[in-house]
């Protein structure tokens, strides 16, 4: 039996940016035991998930399939990959609770010194890890061949396993990025925002822009099968997470954010109600190219890593400074526009993945469907609001960076729903996570509730993941055929 005031405690120092254990329903409090007892502690990355149960539950069952269910590899390999992944964002938090993980389960602490002291094996993996997380676009079958005939071979189903740990680990920088997650809320400098990416001083309207009370079960979110929407059992209800304010948005400029929320929602009405012109595939795919081109304009912050924080990571690290790039101007002609039509994860990467590594690709494809199909019919204040055109742009947004162009989509619609500053923060959460800043984060989605902001990052951390993956599975394919 576990004595719920650990729970409790660990949770206390933060609670406005998390589910605190204490408050959760019993569905959260049900999962937040699981997550204790999977990991020896209540962890940060579930507490903020905490929003959002259905998901959670799907994150960590298939996070429990990738490390702790039998499977193609060994538990000390499992571990060091995602230390790697991690690395490549300079996200320490992960990287250190990996280290801790890969000791527990019996590491040789050695390997700890830094990649040159870890088995041959798992250094081949460096090349595909590094284009993995910041240009999958340059992975092809001769990546693949490599691994599979190298002196000490990674077997199909080995390389299937190692490819899904990197890309899940890499999307999970993201996550960890824009929520805010720099150590564990019991540890110092635990769990919170202020800790982690807030740059200056001044009173953050984060804190009056959420808080939570517990939601009844029939609030709670349904997944109904894996290609049907995520639909709210009672409609128009809010998704459980009221605010103190009763009004979700964030007190300090109210007004102007409940404005961006009602342009927003206007905008997905009009669009709603006289649908664009049918576009041809060609004309479509040139929208894409021109959203490209624009995405590839949109500035970045600048990376500025502490010392200490690179010591922790650059030993897993040769050429740290490898970054991502825009795919729109990249000079390599070569390389195509990824056509969903071609290949996708519903057609052909999830039999693949299933194949070489069994039931994976259930796994991913419910998380997948979760985060993309999730609803409350919210945001911000309003309620009863289909938000589905907001969020597929949403997806297919981060798609663009990587090139993946789904030609049954219009993308005048995503240009007309993403302002600038929404688009310039999924850029930097997507593609330089360590590169988030609190400003960044409190200076989008204004008036949208705490919660919605969270849901917003599950979203970038899935399709994140799922277009690096379609990469990797598409290249195996290749060299499969
Ligand atoms: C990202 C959010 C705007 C999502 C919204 N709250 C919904 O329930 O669909």
């Amino acid at each position: 039996m576990i004595d719920c005031d650990v729970l409790k405690l660990s949770a206390a120092t933060c609670e406005q940016f998390i589910v605190p254990s204490y408050a959760a329903d019993e569905e959260t409090h049900n999962l937040f035991m699981d997550a204790f007892i999977e990991n020896n502690r209540l962890d940060g990355v579930s507490q903020v998930m905490g929003y959002h149960p259905d998901y959670l539950r799907i994150f960590m069952s298939t996070q429990h399939f990738l490390l702790r269910e039998d499977g193609p590899l060994s538990h000390d390999y499992r571990q060091y990959i995602a230390i790697m992944a991690a690395a490549r964002h300079h996200c320490t938090y992960l990287v250190e609770v990996h280290e801790q993980d890969f000791l527990f389960h019996g590491g040789d602490p050695e390997w700890l010194k830094g990649l040159d002291h870890a088995p041959r094996k798992l250094r081949d993996l460096y090349e595909i890890n590094k284009l993995l997380a910041h240009q999958p676009w340059l992975i092809t079958k001769e990546h693949m061949l490599k691994l599979l005939k190298s002196s000490e071979p990674w077997s199909l189903s080995e390389l299937m396993h190692a490819i899904i740990l990197l890309t899940h680990f890499h999307a999970l920088c993201s996550f960890v990025f824009g929520c805010g997650i720099s150590a564990e809320v019991d540890s110092q400098g635990g769990h919170t925002y202020v800790e982690s990416v807030l740059t200056s001083t001044a009173p953050t309207s984060l804190s009056t822009c959420s808080s939570y009370t517990s939601t009844s079960p029939s609030d709670a979110i349904t997944t109904t099968s894996s290609t049907t929407a995520t639909t709210n059992t009672t409609g128009a209800a809010s998704n459980g997470r009221s605010d103190v304010n009763s009004n979700g948005n964030c007190q300090v400029n109210g007004v102007e954010s409940n404005v961006c929320v009602k342009a927003l929602m206007e905008k997905m009405r009009q669009m709603q109600e006289a649908p664009s012109e049918l576009k041809s595939a060609a004309e479509r795919i040139k929208q894409f190219n021109m959203e490209g081109k624009n995405t590839a304009e949109i500035a970045v912050p600048n990376s500025k890593q502490s010392a200490s924080k690179s010591e922790i990571v650059n030993k897993y690290l040769q050429d740290g400074d490898f970054a991502y790039t825009d795919f729109h101007t990249r000079t390599c002609t070569e390389v195509q526009t990824f056509c969903a039509c071609d290949y996708s994860w519903e057609d052909h990467g999830f039999s693949l993945a299933n194949r070489l590594y069994a039931d994976i690709g259930h796994y991913l494809d419910d998380k997948y469907s979760t985060a993309a199909n999730m609803t409350y019919y919210t945001m911000g204040d309003l309620r009863e609001v289909d938000t589905s055109s907001f969020r597929r742009a949403i997806w297919n947004y981060i798609h663009i960076m990587y090139g993946i162009c789904h030609d049954d989509y219009d993308y005048s619609e995503l240009n007309q729903l993403l302002e600038i500053k929404l688009k310039a923060y999924i850029k930097t959460l997507t593609c330089y996570p360590e590169r988030l800043k609190k400003k960044d984060f409190d200076g989008v989605m204004k008036g949208f509730q705490h919660s919605e902001k969270v849901h917003v990052n599950l979203m970038v951390m899935e399709a994140r993941q799922q277009a690096e993956l379609l990469y990797a599975l598409r290249a195996l394919n290749c060299y499969l055929t």
